[in-house]
């Protein structure tokens, strides 16, 4: 099947060595795999292109257990399977979550068989993913004994794409990969689309942009005039939303809104949205009844409400729980979820400190279908930020963690930048909210309306990401959504080894490059001491948020004659002891936070007596030089990467190597300027 998109990591390159060929063309040849479900018509197509690939030859798909081969892959359920029987007690199938599922060896009647079952069909899709996922990694197949559970239960990716528009905010892929005037008519893409996420156990879709109209504020990002997306929810989109829901729902995949909080006024004829008003009640209880006539399995609405110039309750003088309550109740009959997002920020105020101050206070007022949505840091997917101060704040609610995927402010496709180790240090983070040992992901996990949500980084670009380097991102965040204690290092080995194949140079060399990527990014875009905003901010979208440009935003970074750094304490104060006296202590701050936290001299002597400037210069230094490093051993891997990926990889790190040095010098340069100390080395001033 020719398309003119990449496979990502779903390549299914054949197995070049002859034992382990063997080995998988004895258990994996023949199929014996149910069909009675949507889901399970999906695993059988995987199957066919999997195992296809793999085996180097079509797989035999049957409708009973083949007797006259040596061993047979069996996909189904327990009591229809007497070869399933064999390998998994019921009780084992009891205890399994819904989204579980259970892959193991057997031998059944003297065949060499594996077994993928579960309690439902989804299970079996996300056990079929694992099975192929261990197989293109080479893994072995005799001895499988794998029983696995998502951690997580809801894991979704937000779509920031304008419908009607084509354009993805904060998108560097191209444009958007949905063609809504087509619509109902559907696209490949979409069915390869979905199973990329359900390959790596997505199961939530929101499918456009949080920013639903044109903001009404000053300043305002200049790619506004592409929000329309309130739109979707006028009864004439409908159908259009029914058809991309679905392909996704075949894939385990639910559907989501993010619909504008004055719907009433600008998709109905209401001349209010208060949420307290009844015609507004029965406004939105009439369209999720709508909706839900399309949309059987709808999955609800995400809500962008008094931020960044979209409207909300604020409006009508209510507070964020009664405007999100509002939208709970009408989807609460349909067994609907609302996402509220906390970002919300006045300019008047320190940014960190104001989402605790608005939505601590409203702790256990939302309706248990109601979630907050909270950005990892307390600014705005900055490439380091301390973990936001609302996580363990908010016991009686609950809260889904948001994650950027694309990559707004590490380098927006050009540069390679990998999110995976970031994201493990926010989740791995301790909150102390019920005394040591309560990381973010505990808080996440485990029920119902907790969870992640990731901004997407595909579009239309034959690589779906801009940068191919970028699928790593969301590959990972994926794995780290189903499960948060996943490594970095297991993630990284895993997508490797799809997407570039078992080359032992090629899995250490790309990995290498991908774990040294982050550090890079945050030691030439912050100097890597906590610095952060030192972005270019101005009209032209194209290099917003892309250039250097710190002389914009003092506020956020403090640079001044006498030293630089924010004092944030009274942020540190929102959190739980002692990491509240951690962070507001110069001494015990950790370095990487230390000057968003404290506004210190620039020759405050850090452990290891290098001061504040110059450790900011040789980092701004030092991240240039590990770019060229990365582009260097890139470079070697020519002979081992096909050509097409290895020239646009390369190419994209002969940019990234230009543009971090335009970074480390304006950043120095920007320093030097405050602080009037010329670098050690001779560096600074530069000629
Ligand atoms: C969708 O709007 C985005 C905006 O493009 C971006 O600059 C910032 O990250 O935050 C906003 C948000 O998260 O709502």
């Amino acid at each position: 099947r020719v398309t003119d998109y990449d496979d990502c990591w779903l390549q299914y390159d054949a197995v070049e060595d002859p034992a382990i060929r063997s080995s998988y063309r004895t258990r994996c040849t023949h199929v014996f795999a149910s069909t009675e479900g949507p889901e399970l018509g999906v695993a059988r197509d995987e199957l066919r292109t999997g195992l296809g690939g793999l085996l180097g030859r079509d797989p035999h798909l049957w409708m009973h257990p083949p007797r006259s081969v040596d061993g047979f892959l069996a996909v189904g359920r327990r009591e229809r399977m007497a070869v399933v029987r064999a390998a998994v007690d019921a009780e084992e199938i009891d205890a399994l979550h819904e989204e579980g599922y259970i892959v193991r060896s057997v031998e059944w009647e003297g065949k060499d068989c594996i077994v993928v079952t579960a309690a439902t069909d989804k299970g079996m899709l996300y056990g079929v993913y694992h099975l192929l996922r261990r197989m293109a990694a080479r893994r072995p197949l005799a001895d499988v004994d794998i029983v696995e559970e998502p951690k997580t239960e809801e894991r979704l990716v937000n779509h920031w794409d304008n419908p009607f528009r084509a354009s993805v905010e904060r998108g560097y892929a191209g444009t958007s990969i949905f063609d809504w005037e087509q619509l109902p008519d559907l696209r490949e893409r979409y069915r390869d689309y979905a199973r990329l996420l359900a390959s790596v156990g997505i199961n939530g879709i929101v499918l456009n942009n949080v920013n639903t109209q044109k903001p009404d504020r000053p300043g305002a990002n200049p790619a506004v005039a592409e929000m329309e997306g309130w739109q979707l929810l006028r009864e004439r989109n409908l159908p259009k939303v029914a058809a991309i829901a679905s392909v996704f729902r075949r894939h385990g995949i639910r559907t989501y809104l993010s619909v504008n909080y004055a719907a009433p006024i600008l998709a109905g004829d209401l001349d209010t949205a208060d949420p307290l008003d009844d015609d507004v009640a029965r406004w939105w209880a009439e369209k999720a009844d709508e909706v839900y006539d399309h949309v059987s399995d709808f999955g609800g609405f995400l809500v962008k409400a008094d931020s960044e110039g979209q409207p909300g309750p604020y409006d009508y003088d209510r507070n964020h729980a009664e405007g999100a309550n509002l939208l709970g109740r009408a989807l609460e009959p349909h067994g609907g979820r609302v996402y509220w997002r906390a970002f919300v920020y006045a300019s008047h105020k320190d940014r960190s400190v104001q989402a605790y101050d608005t939505f601590e206070p409203l702790d256990g007022e939302f309706l248990d279908n109601v979630t907050v949505q909270i950005k990892n840091g307390p600014i705005d997917f900055q490439p380091r930020e301390p973990i936001s101060s609302l996580f363990g704040s908010m016991p009686e609610t609950s809260v889904a963690c948001e994650l950027q995927i694309t990559q707004e402010y590490t380098g927006q496709g050009v540069h390679a930048c990998y999110h995976v180790p970031l994201w493990k240090e926010t989740l791995d983070t301790d909150t102390y909210a019920d005394g040591e040992g309560t990381p973010v992901k505990d808080l996440l996990s485990r029920r119902e309306g907790r969870g992640l949500a990731g901004v997407g980084n595909v579009g239309e670009d034959p690589n779906w990401t801009g940068h191919y380097l970028a699928q790593s991102n969301l590959y990972g965040y994926g794995r780290l959504a189903w499960n948060p204690d996943l490594d970095a290092e297991t993630i990284t080995d895993e997508w490797v080894r799809q997407t570039f194949g078992n080359d032992p140079d090629v899995v250490e060399a790309v990995s290498d490059i991908l774990h040294d990527s982050w550090p890079a990014v945050l030691d030439y875009t912050t100097g890597h001491l906590g610095l952060m905003h030192m972005m270019y901010n101005q009209d032209d979208v194209l290099e917003n948020h892309y250039n250097p440009s710190p002389g914009e935003w003092p506020g956020y970074h403090g640079a001044s004659e006498d030293g630089i750094g924010v004092d944030r304490s009274e942020y540190a104060e929102q959190f739980h002891s002692p990491l509240s006296e951690r962070y507001a202590s110069v001494e015990d701050c950790p370095d990487e936070l230390l000057l968003f936290f404290h506004h210190l001299p620039w020759d405050h002597e850090l452990d290891d007596g290098t001061t504040v400037v110059q450790r900011l210069y040789d980092n701004c230094f030092e991240g240039v030089e590990e770019v060229r490093s990365m582009r260097d051993r890139w470079a070697e891997l020519d002979d081992r990467v096909d050509t097409a990926r290895h020239r646009h990889v390369a190419e994209r790190f002969d940019e990234q190597l230009a543009h971090a040095k335009h970074w480390r010098d304006t950043m120095v340069a920007y320093f030097y300027d405050h602080a009037g100390i010329p670098d050690a080395h001779g560096r600074v001033p530069r000629d």
